[in-house]
């Protein structure tokens, strides 16, 4: 079903799971004793931060955001808009924000200049796939997952037009399933 429209896979989930686990033991090295909180980026990174957070030995605190920049199809609006704000105070706190991928960097960018504008100690961010050559502002994560050519990708919280995200691996569409109803 799903399966049949993909046109190859880039990343399986085994190496999802692999990449996860050694982030998950890299920043068990550098959070131990920072109780940091964890941010979640609604809705594309709830796959990779369930993989990842539960991979994290060490006290850490969750909260989550809604923001979108997407609006439908494969490109931005470039326009980022907050949809879901968090219910924590990040003032003097370690904030790690957890994406599904780092594109244009639009989105990232927006995030980390409101998180240290509001006076977090510091804001490191770890992507699970980083596309550079989608670059179009200055910003780079801390901890990348996956490097990848810059392609259209859907799967693991990935979407396009809100489907695919439940897909356990990242992947291409088919040429043709642009060009139709999903
Ligand atoms: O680097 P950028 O070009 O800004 O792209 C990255 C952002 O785009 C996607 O979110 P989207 O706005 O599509 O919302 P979603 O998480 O609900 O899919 C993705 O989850 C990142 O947040
Ligand atoms: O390649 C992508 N796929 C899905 N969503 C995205 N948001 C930015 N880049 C992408």
């Amino acid at each position: 079903m799903l399966e049949q429209t993909i046109e190859k896979v880039l990343v399986t989930e085994a190496e999802i799971c692999a990449k996860s686990e050694e982030l998950g033991q890299i920043l068990t090295t550098a959070y131990a004793d920072k109780n940091p909180l964890m941010i979640a980026i609604l809705k594309g990174s709830i796959p990779f931060f369930a993989e990842l957070t539960k991979r994290i030995d060490a006290h850490i605190e969750m909260d989550f955001m809604v923001v979108s920049s997407y609006h439908g199809g494969t490109s931005s609006s470039g326009e980022v808009k907050m949809i879901k704000d968090l219910d924590t105070s990040v003032e003097g706190r370690d904030i790690v924000i957890v994406e599904d991928i780092i594109d244009t960097g639009r989105t990232l960018l927006y995030l980390k200049e409101l998180l240290i504008h509001r006076k977090a100690k510091s804001v490191k961010i770890v992507t699970l796939v980083d596309k550079p050559e989608g670059r179009v502002v200055d910003i780079e994560a801390d901890y990348v997952g996956f490097t990848l050519p810059n392609e259209f990708l859907v799967g693991f919280g990935l979407d396009y037009d809100e489907h695919y995200r439940n897909l356990p691996y990242i992947g291409v569409l088919k040429a043709e399933i642009y060009q139709t109803e999903v």
